[in-house]
């Protein structure tokens, strides 16, 4: 749009969220591999800051590039893009993993059993993303999907014995694809007799807890990739037991009605 260039357009800002993302890492990475430090910066900020801004543009339509990822309901609420990212600085597409803290497939068979069964689309992600960015409340867009979704669910649960109040407890990162997985994953938990306490950290709190035994799981390890400094930092210390979810996705986002096409074209 005009023909400034996209610089001028949004003041050299990236908009982006949490300092503790994967995604900012990989952003910053990708600032440097394509030559933008000198004029470009990456704000921080969190992921409800970044949408919010991101709807306040697009409803103008005005430029703006924020950290994106798949899945997310802005790619359903709103006509987006990737920048082409031809230097490979955001990776390939990636899983999101479950973690569980040493010592707890021993102690919670149970729970550990429907944690290593969880698994589910982008696409069950998205609806449940999608309800809670229309206003419903996380825990109870998860109670709709986990009800309208029990053949799924049943076989999560298939073989775990009944919690009978035993405690777990989840932790996550307030990030948009989280809230909607943590929740609903709870929501399976506690259907079959398992009482769930849900702790919201940022990203660093959230590996310490599961590494360090004081959270149980978390299903919002980004790897090999995003989360792979985590990953590595905490190697050991925590038990993976695989995708609970495959095909995500990282980048820099634009609206489409913005012409251009690749993150080459961010240089000045
Ligand atoms: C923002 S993605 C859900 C995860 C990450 O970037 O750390």
């Amino acid at each position: 749009t005009g023909s400034k260039n996209v610089g001028d357009q949004v003041n050299y800002e990236i908009t982006g969220i949490d300092p503790g993302a994967g995604l900012m890492k990989a952003t910053e990475k990708a600032m440097k591999d394509y030559g933008l430090k000198n004029d470009w910066t990456l704000k921080e900020g969190s992921s409800a800051a970044m949408t919010a801004e991101l709807k306040k543009a697009y409803e103008k339509k005005e430029p703006i590039i924020v950290t994106g990822w798949t899945p997310h309901w802005m790619f359903s609420k709103y006509d987006l893009k990737y920048l082409k990212d031809p230097k490979g600085s955001f990776g390939k597409g990636e899983s999101i993993h479950t973690l569980t803290r040493k010592g707890f497939k021993q102690e919670n068979p149970g729970a550990n059993k429907i944690l290593d069964q969880f698994f589910w689309k982008s696409s069950d992600m998205e609806d449940v993303m999608v309800k809670v960015q229309d206003g419903a409340k996380p825990e109870d867009a998860a109670e709709d999907w986990v009800k309208s979704h029990k053949k799924q669910v049943a076989k999560w649960t298939k073989g775990a014995p009944k919690g009978n109040g035993k405690q777990v407890s989840l932790v996550y990162v307030a990030w948009e694809s989280e809230i909607a997985s943590t929740n609903v994953i709870a929501k399976a938990l506690e259907q079959e007799g398992y009482k769930v306490k849900l702790q919201q950290v940022e990203a660093g709190p959230m590996f310490a807890g599961v590494a360090g035994g004081s959270a149980d799981a978390m299903v919002a390890a980004w790897l090999p990739t995003t989360h792979k400094d985590y990953y590595d930092k905490y190697k050991g210390k925590f038990e993976d037991l695989g995708p609970n979810l495959k095909g995500t996705k990282l980048g820099l986002t634009v609206p489409k009605y913005m012409d251009i096409d690749s993150i080459e074209d961010l240089k000045k």
